[in-house]
């Protein structure tokens, strides 16, 4: 059986919030997720859900639960880490910056994409940083913005794409460096809702394609309804829900 691309273990985050006043958002969140597996995340606004992917794409430094006495605050606090089997919980800057490019993809709500440069460009750029040469990297910027339906749009700018085509492109650029681990923060919430299920088709094919594993935290509970797998947000903790019930 395949390894998890993801296994988080005892995740916790609280905040500084003045006078002394900590918020504890997430308390002892528990997720695996397997390579090709799509999990959606969903639970109230507030309730953690940009903490979580925050934590978990190595967007901050994180500590290991120690194992007795106080717990370091305002930081993110993990039992357990694992990203690719390899063991990110008390990462360095260094390490985590690698494995940021190598290992997980972005996307968020907004596409990001840089306006100076054409689609193919944009998806080209995160390979150059790893050091691809550049026709490896416009190779595979094309294979990827053509699974995704751009095959006529490569020579564009964003300027000159839809939203979705936008949002397309920030999906062929997350997962350009073939990271094993997709995160996405709302990936459709711009997007009218043909259009936003029109780029979570597109984003779902690809990802079981490259067995890549996602995790995408979402409002719209439409969507959720067509993830391998759901988990919500209750009181700093995950449960398991039916994705047709969400
Ligand atoms: N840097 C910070 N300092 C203090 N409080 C914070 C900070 N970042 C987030 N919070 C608080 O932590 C809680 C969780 O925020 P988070 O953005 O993770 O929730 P969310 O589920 O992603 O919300 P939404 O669906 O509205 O995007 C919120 O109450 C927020 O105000």
């Amino acid at each position: 059986m395949s390894k998890p691309v993801l296994s988080l273990k005892g995740l916790h985050r609280e905040y500084d919030v003045g006078d002394g006043r900590k918020l504890t958002v997430l308390k002892g969140v528990d997720l695996a997720v397997m390579p090709g597996e799509l999990v959606g995340l969903i639970g109230p606004s507030g309730s953690g859900k940009s903490s979580l992917l925050h934590a978990v794409g190595l967007l901050e430094a994180i500590a290991e639960e120690p194992k007795k006495g106080r717990r370091a605050t305002s930081q993110a606090v993990v039992d357990e880490l694992l990203i690719d089997g390899g063991d990110f919980a008390k990462a360095n800057d260094a390490a985590r910056t690698q494995a940021r490019l190598h290992k997980i993809g972005f996307v968020y709500q907004f596409h990001h994409l840089l306006p100076e440069y054409t689609a193919l460009g944009n998806v080209a750029l995160p390979q150059r940083l790893i050091g691809r040469p550049q026709k490896d990297a416009d190779a595979r910027a094309t294979e990827l913005l053509t699974a995704l339906g751009l095959a006529e749009r490569l020579e564009h700018l964003p300027a000159q794409l839809s939203g979705g085509e936008q949002q397309r492109v920030a999906v062929a650029r997350a997962l350009a460096n073939r990271p094993c681990l997709l995160l996405a923060d709302e990936p459709t919430g711009n997007l009218d809702p043909a259009t936003s299920q029109q780029v979570f088709e597109a984003l779902k094919a690809i990802i079981k394609a490259q067995g890549v594993g996602a995790l995408i935290a979402t409002h719209n509970l439409q969507l959720a309804t067509h993830m391998d797998r759901v988990v919500r947000l209750e009181d700093g903790k995950l449960v398991e829900i039916k994705p047709e019930t969400a």
